[in-house]
């Protein structure tokens, strides 16, 4: 029976050696042709998606524009930029990679603001991972020249690091909902959603990065997914990672994903993210699955779910 799945695209599934507009178009030509083969399995798609290398790339691009006819822009209008230039080029791929199998659907991306609370601490704490991988040297050296703060990201390098408050709210879900109700396939909340807060004068962007897994998680749990879906560089989530006794998850319970948080199993700004964000989806969806997995494996949803898969500890297996 097709299921409703929300599809976190994580940076592999877009970026992978070549950071060039064509070099980017080309990976999701392959993105959308295996997510639609999930589509021709009858399955509903609600697609959501990363930026983190992409908009880190936009903000260094914005130290070199120090002029007042090439003016700097700041880090919110960066996000709505990389959401629109994916979502221009998902959007294409995606009904491209329909039509070659035609089928009769269509996708939209949406720009897609989300309201954060402007005293969430993270405006304090800057911990989300943007743009490229640098050497500690270099990083060191940037971060002198232009007071940035860089972070040794889960054993891969150092990478400038933005503060990543919480999505409380998708302000334009309704748009979205109606989307999909109508057949459409949707890319929304891109980038974890442009965030923006409330003020007296009406919507306003504000300096951040919200995280795709916390956004995509909203939006799993406001569309009613029957799985959450967050595509990443790795088949499984690992325990003890990178160490000698590292042990892929397969299929793991609520309680015990929370258990292996507590115990600071996952690196903050790769691997916590994803987890906390299945853990919010399904404290709210007692009847979902969330997988953690790489886009590759997903070919194998038709027989069963395959990654790390977590369910709630009273899962009805029949019940959807
Ligand atoms: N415990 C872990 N298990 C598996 N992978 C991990 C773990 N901790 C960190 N990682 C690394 O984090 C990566 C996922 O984070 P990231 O690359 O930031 O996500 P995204 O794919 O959304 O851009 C994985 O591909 C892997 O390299
Ligand atoms: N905004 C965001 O979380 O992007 P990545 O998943 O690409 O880091």
């Amino acid at each position: 029976m097709g299921k409703k799945i929300v599809v976190a695209l994580g940076g592999n599934a877009i970026l992978t050696d070549d950071p060039t507009a064509l070099g980017q178009q080309k990976v999701l030509k392959e993105t959308a042709e295996k997510l639609v083969a999930l589509v021709k399995q009858g399955h509903e798609l609600v697609i959501s998606h990363g930026n983190g290398p992409q908009v880190g790339n936009l903000l260094n691009q914005q130290m070199n524009a120090d002029s007042e006819i090439n003016p700097a822009l700041p880090l919110d209008s960066c996000v709505a930029m990389t959401q629109g230039s994916i979502g221009f080029w998902l959007q294409n791929a995606m009904n491209e990679a329909l039509k070659e199998e035609n089928i009769d659907k269509q996708t939209a991306s949406i720009i897609t603001q989300c309201l954060v609370d402007k005293d969430d601490p993270a405006f304090m704490n800057p911990t989300k991972p943007v743009g490229p991988f640098l050497t500690e040297e270099e990083a060191k050296t940037v971060a002198e020249k232009d007071g940035s703060v860089y972070i040794e990201d889960a054993g891969r390098g150092w990478r400038k690091v933005v503060a990543s408050p919480k999505p409380l709210e998708i302000i334009e879900y309704p748009i979205v909902e109606n989307l999909v109700k109508n057949g459409f396939i949707t890319i929304s909340a891109g980038g974890g959603g442009i965030p923006v807060i409330k003020t007296e004068e009406g919507i306003k962007g504000i300096e951040a990065v919200i995280d795709k897994d916390f956004a995509a998680a909203k939006l799993a749990e406001l569309v009613k997914a029957d799985y959450l879906i967050i595509l990443t560089g790795v088949d499984y989530v690992f325990i003890n990672y990178g160490k000698e006794n590292q042990k892929k998850l397969e299929d793991v319970t609520l309680t015990e994903l929370k258990e292996y948080i507590n115990q600071n199993q996952f690196a903050a700004g790769s691997m916590l993210p994803k987890v906390e964000a299945v853990v919010n989806f399904l404290e709210n969806s007692p009847n979902a699955k969330a997988v953690i997995t790489s886009l590759d494996n997903i070919a194998n949803l038709k027989d069963e779910l395959t990654g790390t898969v977590v369910k709630n500890n009273n899962y009805l297996e029949n019940a959807i």
